[in-house]
């Protein structure tokens, strides 16, 4: 089992009175990627500032690699790589040279500094625009010059804030694969801050979901769909030959199963449902259960002798998690369903 390097316990800061972060607690291991995910204003910055002893701590207590970052801020940052979402560079100096004097500062020796900076450059696509001026360099390769940048004191964990911010699609899932291939590479503990939940989807091995300074769940996206959803019904949709009265009679009497209503027409009129599918030649029915009963309801339909053409069961994904928590996460904070945070 990989050891903790960032542990989080009870963690509270306030700004005002009105509580940024509230009663966080979480735990890293080496080599993970964990995405802190929420909507603007959430606390994932204020959480970041506080992992790299910017800013301190109400109540509660960080640990990060063996080290509070309030105490110890210096030896924290020589071990901790931070890229803002916005990254500065020497405008007039080359990608060599920016990294070069990154290097310096970070005690790296001279020989080894220019050594490290070439072979940064290559690994992060750049080796091209090496000796051109920042100041020409498109965002997208700003933010892998920033990414290199990270990486060039050699550091255990890169805090990334929104790294892909302004970078089109394509250099977005570049950028993405990068930070998953240096991670693998190098063994390297990846916290990047987003709110854009595809791009989290993509390479990180878990992640948190804050709102309002709150950790309402963490999880890989499996394990946090199901913790997330648990009081919902299963949802299985039945693409069958047309149904008649009796069979759906005897879905709806299987173990298990909530509802089914035929899916054409409003799914309330089964007599028109029926009418439409029958003129279609298949009918759709949509079953909701507390278990999985897809093989039950195959083999009704199939004793039947009703055609069955297909049954997928849905499964629930980030996009429903941002749904529910993130557009609707007032409400879910208000309502008494909301679950609290949750273990993977
Ligand atoms: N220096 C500050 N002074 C006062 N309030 C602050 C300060 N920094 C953050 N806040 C407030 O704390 C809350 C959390 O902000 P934070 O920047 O941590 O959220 P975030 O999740 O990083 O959002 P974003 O994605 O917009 O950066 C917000 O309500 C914000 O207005």
């Amino acid at each position: 089992m990989a050891e903790t390097v960032i542990d989080i316990q009870a963690l509270t800061k306030s700004y005002n009175g009105v509580k940024a972060v509230d009663q966080l607690s979480l735990q890293i291991k080496r080599g993970e990627i964990f995405g802190l995910l929420g909507p603007n204003g959430a606390g994932k910055s204020t959480t970041i500032l506080m992992l790299l002893g910017l800013s301190e701590p109400d109540e509660g207590s960080i640990n990060v690699l063996g080290l509070d970052p309030a105490r110890e801020p210096i030896p924290v940052k020589r071990k901790v790589g931070y890229l803002p979402d916005d990254v500065g560079f020497y405008e007039d100096r080359t990608g060599l040279e920016n990294l070069v004097l990154t290097a310096r500062l970070n005690q790296v020796p001279e020989a080894e500094a220019k050594e490290r900076a070439y072979q940064l450059l290559e690994s992060v696509g750049l080796q091209h625009a090496a000796h051109k001026k920042t100041g020409a360099y498109s965002r997208g390769m700003r933010q892998r010059l920033g990414l290199a940048d990270v990486l060039i004191k050699a550091p255990e964990i890169i805090i990334l804030d929104e790294p892909t911010l302004g970078i089109d699609p394509k250099g977005m899932d570049e950028l993405l694969a990068l930070i998953r291939s240096l991670s693998e590479e190098q063994g390297l503990t990846v916290l990047l801050s987003s709110h854009q939940l595809h791009q989290v989807q993509q390479i990180c091995d878990r992640v948190g979901l804050f709102v309002r300074g709150r950790l309402l769940a963490e999880g890989n996206i499996a394990s946090l769909s199901r913790s997330l959803f648990a009081d919902d019904p299963l949802q299985i949709t039945v693409e069958s030959g047309p149904l008649n009265h009796g069979l759906l009679e005897r879905i709806r009497a299987i173990p298990g199963v909530r509802h089914a209503e035929p899916a054409d027409g409003d799914g309330t009129d089964l007599a028109a449902a029926s009418a439409e599918a029958e003129s279609a030649g298949r009918s759709r029915m949509i079953v909701g259960s507390d278990t999985d009963c897809s093989d039950a309801i195959a083999r009704m339909i199939i004793e039947d002798g009703v055609a069955l053409f297909g049954l997928q069961r849905k499964e629930y994904g980030l996009d429903e998690i941002y749904h529910r928590y993130f557009e609707g996460g007032e409400q879910h904070e208000q309502g008494s369903s909301r679950p609290e945070a949750q273990q993977a």
